[in-house]
């Protein structure tokens, strides 16, 4: 994982457009051999996009051989609201630039079968080749594309139910009216994200910091899935300095030092793109030898997913108990496999936002228990257990 620290927003968006920019133009794309690109919508990317748009404007770079694939989509508003992530995408940035509109794919968050939209949109990006470089923003919660806390890590493109969190920090979207607020979307899976060959994610400001916090000092966690970028052979995160505030010191130390000498020494990323598609380039194999010395070379990384992570795309359709009607669909009303109906549009989030945690403040759950008694029971050392006194029944407690 590389990590560039900014100063700033400002410093942090041009980083990641000068970078993007780069990557086209080191690609050289053609119609036959275009340049995928993966985008996300919210507030942290809208300055690479207006970056984006001004190095067009001035020629630095053409959108006329890249196709798009976004990350996600609302279910139940209409592709022209003002909050769809299609009338995000085409305010804030397609429609300054010359990508052909046919290049362009977002989940249609209407369609008439949302899985087969899925797993369509699986194929789609197959048959592209892929995608060559994924930008992310992140959520609070940590989450990547929608692909909320406890999301599989091996999840692909799919219907997905957004995070109280999630809501809430959308709903400043929708006139702070959490009722406005779509409660589901379609969104790609982690593994989807993991498949590109390279994947660039931003994190800008204070709010983000926690988040950050997991994903880079922490393990693998599908509780703060962008935390399985750590198994990405190219991954890079770029931050300002306010994402930086519960990272150690010697985190931030230690990755602005790296990049110093890196910089120095004049290492740059590899290209794994245009190693991929560029015109007249073979594909290295990775050569394993018996030899004495055995030193398997890794020529090129190739497609990205880490082995750890094996999950195939779904060929069939997966069968909900019931399609949602087109009414049902537009208050987000679906039927689960186990025939618990969630009837989310008419969801009391008066009650939710009592009792959830929408940050999720890393307390355990032993710290919640009131009884003393069953508060000593949770405790991992057996010598204080034995110390514990003994119930008139004889079991210890
Ligand atoms: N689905 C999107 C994510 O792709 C995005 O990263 C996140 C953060 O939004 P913002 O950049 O506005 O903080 O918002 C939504 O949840």
């Amino acid at each position: 994982m590389r990590f560039f620290i900014k100063e700033d927003a400002v410093a942090a968006s041009a980083h990641v457009a000068n970078y993007i920019v780069d990557r086209i133009n080191h690609f050289g794309p053609t119609p036959a051999h275009p340049f995928v690109l993966g985008l996300p919508t919210g507030s942290t990317p809208l300055g690479v996009y207006k970056a984006l748009v001004e190095k067009y404007k001035a020629g630095e770079v053409s959108f006329e051989n890249v196709v798009t694939f976004n990350m996600d989509e609302y279910i139940g508003i209409p592709r022209d609201h003002p909050e769809s992530y299609h009338s995000f995408m085409w305010k804030h940035f397609f429609s300054h630039v010359n990508i052909h509109p046919s290049n362009v794919n977002i989940l249609d968050g209407n369609a008439p079968n949302l899985e087969a939209e899925c797993v369509q949109y699986e194929e789609k990006i197959k048959a592209v080749g892929g995608i060559d470089l994924f930008l992310a923003g992140m959520g609070e919660d940590g989450h990547i594309a929608f692909n909320e806390p406890g999301s599989s890590l091996a999840s692909r493109t799919r219907v997905k139910t957004l995070a109280y969190g999630t809501i809430l920090a959308n709903s400043r979207f929708f006139d702070n009216d959490l009722d406005q607020v779509p409660k589901m979307a379609l969104t790609v899976g982690v593994q989807t994200v993991l498949e590109a060959r390279e994947v660039v994610v931003m994190a800008l400001g204070a709010r983000k910091a926690l988040a950050l916090q997991r994903c880079v000092e922490q393990g693998v966690n599908h509780m703060w899935t962008l935390s399985a970028l750590q198994l990405h052979p190219h991954s890079l995160i770029v931050c300002d300095e306010d994402a930086t505030l519960e990272l150690q010191v010697k985190t931030v130390k230690y990755f602005k030092d790296i990049e110093q000498v890196a910089r120095a020494e004049g290492f740059d990323q590899i290209l794994p793109s245009k190693i991929r598609t560029g015109p007249a380039t073979t594909v290295p194999t990775t050569i394993v030898t018996d030899d004495f010395f055995p030193a398997p070379t890794i020529h090129s990384p190739q497609p990205t997913t880490s082995r750890l992570l094996r999950a195939t795309p779904a060929t069939e359709y997966p069968v909900r108990s019931r399609s949602p009607s087109p009414d049902c669909a537009s208050r987000h009303h679906l039927r689960t496999s186990s025939d618990t109906e969630q009837t989310l549009g008419t969801t009391d989030y008066s009650v939710i936002s009592r009792s959830a945690t929408p940050d999720f403040m890393p307390d355990r759950m032993a710290s919640r228990i009131g009884d003393p008694v069953l508060l000593r029971r949770t405790t991992p050392n057996p010598e204080s257990q034995l110390q514990l006194p003994v119930m008139r029944t004889g079991v210890r407690v």
